[in-house]
């Protein structure tokens, strides 16, 4: 899959199939209609194009307001699109001088000149151009002109979509790993770098590495313990994952950590991809690090019986 980090970068391709949206954690309504553009391309001998924005609009002018929580990282997401076979994907800011175009010369020079659109599958309320002022109707009129094809994806198949999104980020923060994993088709993950923490681990016969989230807009889970498979530098390991403010030891920051099954190696700051597949417990109090270490023994027990055989 090739990258541009602006439309600009990209030259028009033979055949162009395109969708254009956020599609965000990539989920099973998202695949539907991804999955449509790559297999329309690969029958018609085109290539599939996804156009997508980043960063948000809100993340530039107030980059103060932490609170927009995305499932993927932009990163995470070009990842996704490249194991599903995307041809190209633009990733294009929403700049100014992008949005202030007319319906009609976004549909010209973004789509036919810039892409090269033959086909566009399209939600059924996609606006673009000026205020927001263009639509399906636009495309539908431009398309003999410019001779390209539309494919509506229709009002309850978006519904099924946004509803999804919403529903994946609400099960995430409420620490509900199953039905997040059951919408995003795929175990939620998390890629993050190993920090140092407080050195109270390894005392306890636990240690734990402590991932920091490569980008602050990253939607974390709500606390909990969780079974978790990793990937370190390609190879595959079970762990037991806690988030939380550790209560036990009077902790002050809400910490992401975990700690690795057959593993002894020192990794701060290395990059670590976190699959979550299932919540184990809720966060607790203990009344000393000696409850707690026999807790962690019960945890690692219930880890791997939750995580079977695989
Ligand atoms: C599987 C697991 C479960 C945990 N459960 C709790 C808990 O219920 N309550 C708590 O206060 N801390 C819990 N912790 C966090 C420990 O307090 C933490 O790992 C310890 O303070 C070490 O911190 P450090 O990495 O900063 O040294 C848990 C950690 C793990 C790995
Ligand atoms: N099995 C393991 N699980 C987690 N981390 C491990 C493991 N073995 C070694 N480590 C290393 O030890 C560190 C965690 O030890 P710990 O005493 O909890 O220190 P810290 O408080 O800095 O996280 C990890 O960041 C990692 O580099």
């Amino acid at each position: 899959m090739k990258i541009y980090h602006h439309i600009d970068e990209f030259k028009a391709v033979n055949g162009a199939v395109v969708t254009i949206g956020t599609f965000d954690g990539v989920h099973q309504g998202h695949r539907k209609i991804i999955s449509n553009i790559i297999e329309l391309a690969k029958a018609s001998g085109g290539e599939s194009v996804l156009l997508t924005f980043f960063p948000h609009p809100r993340m530039i002018l107030h980059p103060e307001d932490q609170s927009l929580k995305l499932i993927t990282t932009i990163a995470e997401k070009a990842s996704l699109l490249e194991e599903m076979g995307v041809d190209h994907l633009i990733i294009t800011p929403f700049s100014r001088d992008f949005s202030n175009q007319s319906p009609q010369e976004y549909i010209e020079t973004v789509l036919v000149k810039q892409i090269g659109t033959k086909k566009i599958v399209i939600g059924y309320d996609h606006r673009f151009g000026k205020d927001r002022s263009g639509g399906l109707e636009d495309l539908q009129r431009l398309a003999p002109v410019y001779g390209f094809d539309v494919m509506e994806i229709p009002e309850q198949d978006i519904n099924e979509v946004a509803v999804s999104s919403t529903r994946i980020r609400t099960a995430l923060l409420q620490s509900d790993i199953a039905t997040a994993n059951t919408f995003l088709g795929y175990p939620f993950f998390i890629t993050g770098k190993v920090i140092r923490g407080d050195q109270i681990g390894r005392q306890i016969g636990y240690p734990t590495a402590n991932i920091q989230p490569l980008e602050t807009y990253k939607l974390i889970p709500g606390d909990g313990i969780f079974a978790v498979k990793l990937d370190i530098d390609g190879e595959q390991y079970k762990g037991m994952a806690y988030i939380g403010t550790r209560p036990t030891v009077n902790g002050i920051t809400r910490n992401i950590e975990v700690n690795i099954f057959d593993f002894d190696r020192e990794i701060y700051n290395q990059t670590v991809r976190m699959e979550f597949l299932h919540y184990i417990r809720g966060d607790a109090k203990f009344d000393s690090l000696d409850a707690l270490k026999a807790q962690l023994a019960q945890d690692k027990l219930d880890v791997l019986s939750a995580l079977g055989a695989n």
